[in-house]
C-alpha cells in the first residue's frame, strides 16, 4: 500500500508558490526524509497532507484516504511531531502522555510509551517544563507515538538537539521503523535523514528536485568517491597504469608515492587494491572519500541549502500547523 501520495499538490500564499505542483509517493513501511532549505515548502505540505492547510490545486492521499476530504478518518491513524511544538512546562511528562491518550481515545500505557522513547520513570514525573530540549523532543514523540499510528511524521525532529540527540532520535526512528510505521521525517540537514531514511525527496522553493536513495542521489549527482592508496616503497607513477583503464575508475593522477583516483562505481575500490596488489605493489595505505553530503545537498538545491542554513526561525506557518502533537 502508499502511505502518502500527493498528485499535483500546490499551496500558494498570495503571489508565493509555497509547494508547487507536487507529485510524491511514500510506500507503506519506507522512512522517508523529506528535504530542502529552510522556506522549501516542507511545513507547508505537511500541513496539508494533515488538512491544516487547504492546497490552491492538486490533491493528496494519506494512508489510502484523500487527505482533505476524509481528514477524520486519517488522523486517528497518524502521529505528528509538529515544528516548534513545546512542552506544558508545569505538566509532568506522563501527564502528557496520559493527556494524549486521552485526547485520541487510545489505551496505551504511558510508562511503555515514556520507555519507547527513552524517558525514565523518575523524569517522567518531573515538571515538562525542567526538561532539556532532547528530552521535550523524546516526549513530544512519545505523544506522537499514542495510539500506535501506521504513520509517523515528523517536521524538523533534529532542530535544537546535539549530537547525542540526534542519534537517539535516529534510533528511535529507526525502533518505529522496525515495528512497521512508515515514517515521513523532514528535515534542512540532510546529515540527519542519512543514516536513518530508505529515500530521500528533495524540496527547493516548492519544487521536488530529486527523489532517491542518498547512494542513488551521489550517483545522479555524479563524481564518485575519491580513493588515494599510498604505496610502501614504490613511485605511484610505476602503479598507474595498473589501474587507468579499470571499469569504474577515472582520473587517475600519481604523485610521490600517493596513487588518487575517483571511483564512480563503488565495485571498483577493490579492483583498485587487487590490481596493485597482484603486481607485487605494496600498499602501505588506502582512503577513501565519498562525496560530501553538504556538496550534494548543495548541488541539488543550487547553492540555497548554505545560505539558508543559517537563518533560522524565519518562517510563519499556518497558526494551526503548531498544534500540540495530540491532536492529530
Ligand atoms: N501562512 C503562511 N502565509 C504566507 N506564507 C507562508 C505561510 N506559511 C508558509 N509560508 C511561506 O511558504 C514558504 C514555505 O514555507 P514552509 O514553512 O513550508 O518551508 P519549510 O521548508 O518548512 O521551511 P523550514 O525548514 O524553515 O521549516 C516560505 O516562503 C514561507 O514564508
Amino acid at each position: 500500500m502508499v502511505a502518502i501520495e500527493t498528485t499535483g499538490l500546490t499551496k500558494e500564499y498570495g503571489d508565493l508558490t509555497a509547494v508547487d505542483d507536487l507529485d510524491l509517493t511514500v510506500d507503506d513501511g519506507e522512512v522517508f526524509g523529506f528535504l530542502g532549505p529552510n522556506g522549501a515548502g516542507k511545513s507547508t505540505t505537511i500541513n496539508m497532507l494533515l488538512d491544516f492547510a487547504r492546497p490552491t490545486a492538486g490533491s493528496a492521499t494519506v494512508l489510502g484516504y484523500n487527505a482533505q476530504a476524509e481528514a477524520d478518518a486519517i488522523s486517528p491513524r497518524v502521529g505528528v511531531l509538529p515544528e516548534g511544538f513545546d512542552v506544558y512546562p508545569r505538566l509532568s511528562g506522563r501527564r502528557h502522555i496520559e493527556f494524549a491518550a486521552k485526547t485520541k481515545g487510545a489505551a496505551d500505557d504511558p510508562d511503555e510509551i515514556l520507555e519507547r522513547v527513552g524517558l525514565d520513570p523518575a523524569d517522567a514525573e518531573r515538571p515538562a517544563g525542567d526538561y532539556s530540549k532532547g528530552m521535550r523532543q523524546r516526549l513530544a514523540t512519545g505523544m506522537a507515538l499514542v495510539g500506535d499510528p501506521d504513520l509517523l511524521i515528523m517536521d524538523e525532529p533534529s532542530t535544537g538537539l546535539d549530537p547525542h540527540g540526534i542519534r537517539e532520535m535516529q534510533d528511535l526512528v529507526g525502533r518505529e521503523a522496525e515495528r512497521g510505521t512508515t515514517v515521513f521525517f523532514s528535515s534542512h540537514i540532510l546529515e540527519h535523514v542519512e543514516a536513518v531514511c530508505d529515500r530521500v525527496g528533495v524540496l527547493n522553493e516548492g519544487e521536488l528536485v530529486a527523489v532517491d536513495t542518498i547512494a542513488g542521489l551521489r550517483e545522479e549527482i555524479g563524481g564518485g568517491a575519491t580513493m588515494t592508496l599510498t604505496l610502501a616503497d614504490r613511485s605511484a607513477a610505476d602503479a598507474r597504469d595498473l589501474v587507468r583503464d579499470l571499469s569504474g575508475i577515472t582520473d587517475v593522477t600519481a604523485s610521490g608515492r600517493t596513487l588518487e583516483c575517483t571511483v564512480t562505481e563503488p565495485a571498483a575500490k577493490a579492483d583498485v587494491v587487487t590490481a596493485v596488489a597482484d603486481a607485487g605493489v605494496s600498499i602501505a595505505d588506502v582512503r577513501i572519500e565519498e562525496v560530501s553530503l553538504e556538496s550534494l545537498f548543495t548541488a541539488l538545491t543550487n547553492g540555497d541549502a548554505t545560505e539558508n542554513a543559517a537563518i533560522s526561525g524565519a518562517i510563519e506557518p499556518d497558526a494551526t500547523a503548531v498544534e500540540p502533537a495530540v491532536s492529530r
